[in-house]
């Protein structure tokens, strides 16, 4: 079966940035996180995907289908639940109304889903889209995405504008969602640990560019903080590192080939389990010293 989302060498070019032939696989049955510092190309990525923006070359493949093909258009909204971080409605509406808008565009919208999560998530019906808080329209965009049977959810930092009960709901239900194995997530966040518990997969953009798109379990094997005294860092040693950072006592660094560095260093320094922050960071901040 075809992935159900596939994007190759993707390529988007403005004034001070480009999106530079960037690909990566998501299979069904599996969430996707999506991260990467500010102005890394997250939401450039997720337009292009939406064909919101126009690729410049490149190729963007839902469900198997071009997703700038004209027939195919309304069969690939129909499967996709999309929340995007900033409101995407009428601002003068109410939540029925705007409700009441959208629904007849999808074929397999489900009224009862609605008004559950609608129920579940305390959002008032009468009150203008205006008026809603940034969480409340969050919460409607979910509403909205999760009403139509969605085989794809595609997510820009859903996460960050909920409170805890909340996000801690929207995890548990994300795994849910691809319990059924037909199903799969793709969401951006910048909240890496939520990803650390969820994600099957993690992609990490950089500049515009894909540092890696791999399993998260493949990620924590290969990748290792390593802590240890400052003597020990001489070049060829410092090669195994993606960054170093030093301080009074020591240094901490994250190195990659995790089992080439234990036979290097073993007795020299202490091994930790990275987590995703602690990759971006060294990824982003901490190649100073390398
Ligand atoms: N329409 C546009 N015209 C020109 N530049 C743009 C446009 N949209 C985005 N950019 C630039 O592209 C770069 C990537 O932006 P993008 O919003 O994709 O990043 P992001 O990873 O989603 O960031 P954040 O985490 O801050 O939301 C930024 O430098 C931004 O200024």
């Amino acid at each position: 079966m075809a992935p159900i989302l596939e994007v190759k060498n993707l390529r988007k070019n403005f004034k001070d940035f480009s999106l530079k032939d960037i690909s990566f696989t998501l299979d069904r049955g599996y969430i996707m996180g999506f991260i990467g510092p500010n102005g890394a190309g997250k939401t450039t990525t997720i337009k292009l995907i939406m064909n919101l923006l126009k690729k410049d070359s490149g190729e963007v493949k839902i469900f198997g289908y071009n997703n700038d093909d004209a027939d195919k258009e309304i069969e690939i909204k129909n499967k996709i639940g999309f929340v995007f971080g900033e409101s995407i409605f009428y601002e003068e509406l109410t939540v029925e109304e705007m409700k009441g808008i959208i629904a007849p565009f999808y074929k397999n919208w489900d009224e009862r889903v609605f008004n559950d999560l609608i129920r579940d998530f305390s959002l008032p019906k009468r009150k203008k889209i205006k008026e809603l808080s940034k969480g409340m329209k969050i919460k409607f965009s979910l509403a909205v995405a999760l009403s139509h049977n969605a085989e794809l959810l595609i997510m820009d930092e859903p996460i960050s504008g909920l409170d805890p009960i909340v996000r801690s709901e929207l995890l548990d239900f994300l795994s849910e969602f691809i319990q059924d194995e037909n199903k799969s997530v793709f969401i951006s966040t910048h909240i890496t640990s939520d990803l650390d518990k969820i994600a099957d997969y993690i992609t990490f953009i950089n500049d515009g560019s894909i540092v890696f798109s791999s399993p998260k379990d493949d990620i924590f094997e290969y990748y290792s903080i390593v802590k240890g005294p400052k003597d020990i860092l001489d070049e060829d040693i410092k090669k195994y590192f993606v960054g170093i950072r030093e301080n009074k006592f020591g240094f901490e660094g994250l190195v990659k080939e995790r089992e080439t560095a234990k036979i290097l260093l073993q007795d020299k320094v202490i091994f930790e389990r990275p987590c995703l922050e602690d990759i971006m960071f060294y990824f982003t901040r901490g190649k100073i010293n390398v």
